[in-house]
Formats: C-alpha cells, structure tokens, sequence
C-alpha cells in the first residue's frame, strides 16, 4: 500500500504530514514509529495527521516518534495552515481555524506569491492549576519550585498549552553545555509528572530574548517546541524575567519564535517550511 506524505518544519521541528482528506491512516501510533525512525523509515519527530473537521477547516492529530499522542503541537499547526493555504485548501483565506485536542485555534497567514511564510497562532490560555497540567505538586500554580534529579535541586516552573511543560531557568550553565541526552530522560519519566513532561532549559540573554533548548516527551530532543516556546515565554514573565502583553523572542536551535504573553491568551508567530513530498510503500 502506498502513503503519500510531505515532509515539513517549523524550526527545525520536523514532522511527516499525511493528508487524511483523501487517505486513511489506521493505526498512527504504530505508523509514527516507523516512519519517524532515521535509518529504517523517513526520518522526523512524529507524523501529523491532516483530517477534515465539522468544527474547523480542518483537524490536526500529533503523534510522537515513541508513537505516543500528543495535545498540541504549534510547530505543527502552523505547517498544517501552510499545507491547507499553499493546496488551496482554504481557498485562499488568510484567517483559518484549526481543530486539536486542545480546541480549535485560529491562524492568521502572512502569505507571499501564493505560498504562506509564517503565521500568528492563537495558542489559547495557559494553564497554570497543577492538577491541569499535570503535576503533582499542591497549590494554585508551580512557580519556581524545588524539584530534585540525581540529588540536584533544580527550580522549575510548570505550565501547560494544551500539552505539559516544565521550565527550568538556568543563571550559571551555558544551556548549549547540558548533556540533554541524560538529563532530558530524568526530567521526561519524574514521579511527579504522571503523563510525562516537556522539558525546556532556558537562558535569558543580555538583551532580554530567550534561548531555549528542549527535550520533548516521547520525541526526545528537538530543534524547537512551540508549545515549549509558548510555556518558556509565560514562565519568563512570572518569573519576573520578562513582562506580559510584549514581543518575547526565543532563540530554538532550528529557528526564532515570538512570543506574546497576555492573560486571556498566548500567541505565537513564526515560519513553517516544506521539504520535500514523497510516497512510502507500506
Ligand atoms: N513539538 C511540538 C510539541 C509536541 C509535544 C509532544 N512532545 C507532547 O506533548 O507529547 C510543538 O511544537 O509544540
């Protein structure tokens, strides 16, 4: 049987996108698994399932590379309103909406010669409750809280966009210095992250920009995270790093990303790319 995919990125943040409007993909744990694997597969952090929505122009669906699902993703969603602008698909519309198991978020396309560049996504509201994130630490919102890995105290600050992150500030290390390899793991399987976490290392530059480097659940780490982006931006400002309601930027590995932190929402503006297209014999 024969898959058509096309292979795109945010950041570096590189999925396998497979149009669900004219094809049928049976079981995308497994798939993910093996077209994300490098030397067997395609290659990529997970697929992304592209079906049509009776609430939204279209529904986005998230699956790691371990082939687990994931909530949100906002690289993906702004490769995915690059696919429907770029396949007309939206007939030409420039305001889309798209459908995620963490509701329906609206994109506005920045578009040139018929193709979208970047867009700004509304990413909703972050989530501070514990219990909604999920983590089981008591109070109203993690801010700034011990937490220990191999007997280090590490003070980390919790928040959710949909999918659960944990962020962590670093004053002294470089965070380009860090074996995530090692860490990252630590962080991913930590008792008190009953659904696993997102872990982003952070640096806040002379200039009050961001650089952040992430290890994702399921995915291991990756060249940038937009939710990640999102929760490092929200953390920045109640943290007293960075202040609400202005453009934060945060350096990925792969890319930028802009942040804007209010409490009604979070937004989020950045690129998406497509790399190639192909077809996969399964
Ligand atoms: N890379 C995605 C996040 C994937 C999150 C996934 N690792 C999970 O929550 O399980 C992003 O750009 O937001």
């Amino acid at each position: 049987m024969k898959l058509s995919f096309t292979k795109m990125h945010g950041c570096g943040n590189n999925y396998i996108y497979i149009n669900c409007f004219d094809q049928k993909v049976t079981d995308p744990e497994k798939l993910s698994i093996a077209l994300s694997e490098p030397h067997f597969g395609i290659g990529g952090d997970g697929i992304i399932l592209i079906s049509p929505s009776d609430r939204a122009d279209a529904q986005m669906r998230i699956f790691n590379a371990d082939g687990s699902e994931g909530k949100m993703c906002g690289n993906g969603i702004r490769c995915v309103g690059k696919y429907l602008y770029d396949n007309g698909m939206v007939g030409g519309r420039t305001t889309i909406t798209i459908d995620t198991l963490s509701g329906v978020k609206t994109l506005e396309l920045n578009v040139r010669d018929g193709k979208m560049q970047t867009a700004r996504v509304d990413m909703g509201a972050a989530i501070l409750e514990p219990a909604k994130i999920p983590v089981n630490m008591a109070g109203s919102s993690v801010i700034d809280a011990p937490l220990v890995v191999d007997e280090k105290v590490y003070h980390v600050t919790c928040v959710s966009m949909g999918n659960p992150h944990c962020v962590i500030f670093f004053n002294e290390d470089d965070v380009d210095d860090l074996d995530l390899s090692r860490l990252g793991p630590k962080f991913e399987h930590h008792p008190l992250f009953p659904e696993r976490i997102n872990t982003e290392f952070v640096n806040v530059l002379p200039d009050g920009s961001l650089k952040m480097r992430v290890w994702e659940r399921g995915s291991g780490e990756t060249w940038a995270c937009g939710t990640g982006a999102c929760a490092t931006g929200v953390a920045a400002c109640l943290n007293g790093f960075c202040k609400p309601d202005t453009d934060i930027t945060v350096h990925l590995r792969g890319g930028d990303l802009t942040i804007r932190y209010t409490t009604e929402t979070v937004f989020m503006t950045g690129a998406a790319a497509t790399v190639f297209k192909g077809e996969i014999e399964l």
